[in-house]
């Protein structure tokens, strides 16, 4: 499709849907606008944008699509700012913000002049931040959360999807306020579960400091996503504090219950607490892309240059980890190429992501 896209925010989110809709709208033009400059060159230069504009409302006014990509905080803000600007009358805007009730209704008034707004959730990241990060595939197989309000022509919707199909995502439906109470259960709670514990290890480590040389493993499995963007995670707790109160105090609950059955030394509730938890971990979906894989794959993000896969083997090979085939699947001009290697076994894959995540900055992901 031709036409102007704005991409507002120039990150890991921003960044990845820019990528996606140039590749499946190779006509379109992406402007993008950030408050940050280096963002913004950093964005042209790994050609993540066509062009960069001075200032939010001047590529705003001349977009046939607009995507707010910022902190949700600063998407309120963009959002007023909208409302007063002579819009093109065809344009739709989205966001991709982690919460929703708040945004939704922070766009009334622009709904209310006949613009089409459109709430947005791209139901995948990571917990790294910014342009640099930035992939066309982020998004390939998740969920792609829209939530259209009543005010929205059901065309409006299509076009949407229309360009964000480079996204290979799959497209929910659902309103904003069953949106967040989802979301607040299995994204923004885990977050603030990962960066207590990170907080709880911090005060061992005053009384001794062997704490987080042996922090391993689980730990550092369920803390990953406290290493996320601060900024980004404080504004969703002040967006969804009512779903997240409500969970915190269940938590408790939940908490004081286990801590009963640890404190009476009841063996058959622990076993049954952990048992049942593993029988609806192990059966929750996986998205996997087609039929069942016949091979442990693990994807690798590499950059492209030559002697990053005799890098990535020799590592391997060192701890004698055999590999049953390796692919380059794609190679994104200029940016990252994802190298796809195949083990025999599940241990192998773990075991290969562990020894890369230790000895390079590549990410490396299961799909
Ligand atoms: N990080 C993740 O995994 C996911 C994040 N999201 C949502 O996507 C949005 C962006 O997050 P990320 O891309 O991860 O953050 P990021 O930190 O990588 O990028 C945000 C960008 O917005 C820019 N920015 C901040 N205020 C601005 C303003 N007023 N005008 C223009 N630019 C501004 C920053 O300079 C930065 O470049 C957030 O609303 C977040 O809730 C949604 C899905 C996943
Ligand atoms: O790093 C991770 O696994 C995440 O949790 C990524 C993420 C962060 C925010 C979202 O709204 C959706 C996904």
């Amino acid at each position: 499709m031709q036409g102007n896209v704005l991409v507002a925010g120039l990150g890991l989110i921003g960044g990845s849907i820019a990528l996606a809709i140039k590749r499946a709208h190779s006509d379109a033009t992406i402007i993008g606008y950030d408050v940050s400059d280096e963002s913004m060159r950093l964005a042209r230069s790994l050609g993540v944008i066509d062009e960069a504009v001075p200032s939010f409302a001047h590529g705003a006014c001349e977009a046939d699509v607009i995507v707010l990509a910022v902190p949700v905080v600063q998407t309120e803000q963009l959002l007023r700012e909208l409302a007063h600007l002579p819009l093109r009358s065809h344009v739709i805007v989205t966001d991709v913000g982690s919460t929703k009730e708040r945004i939704v209704e922070q766009a009334l008034p622009l709904l209310e002049k006949g613009v089409a707004f459109i709430g947005g959730h791209p139901m995948a990241g990571s917990h790294k931040s910014g342009v640099v990060a930035a992939r066309a595939h982020l998004f390939e197989n998740a969920f792609y959360i829209l939530t259209p309000t009543e005010h929205v022509k059901e065309e409006d919707v299509i076009r949407l999807k229309h360009w964000l199909e480079g996204t290979k995502a799959h497209f929910v439906m659902l309103t904003p306020r069953e949106h967040d109470r989802i979301a607040g259960v299995i994204s923004h709670f885990p977050h603030i579960i990962a960066a207590s514990l990170v907080h709880q290890a911090q005060q061992y480590e005053r009384e001794d400091e062997l704490v987080s040389r042996l922090a391993a493993g689980g730990f550092r499995d369920i803390t990953r996503i406290a290493s996320s963007n601060p900024e980004m995670w404080r504004d969703i707790f002040i967006h969804n504090k009512e779903e997240l109160l409500q969970l915190f105090d269940r938590w408790i609950e939940e908490m004081k219950k286990i801590r009963t059955y640890v404190a009476d030394g009841d063996s058959e509730r622990i076993y049954h607490y952990f048992h049942e938890a593993k029988q609806f971990r192990d059966g929750l979906p996986v998205r996997t892309k087609g039929a069942i894989p016949s091979f442990y794959d693990l994807y690798v993000d590499v950059p492209d240059y030559p002697g990053v896969i005799s890098e990535i083997t020799g590592y391997l090979a060192k701890e004698r980890i055999s590999i049953t085939n390796i692919r380059i699947i794609e190679t994104r001009e200029d940016i990252y190429g994802v190298l796809r290697l195949s083990f025999q076994t599940e241990d192998d894959r773990q075991r290969a992501k562990r020894c890369i995540e230790a000895n390079t900055n590549y990410e490396t992901y299961v799909v």
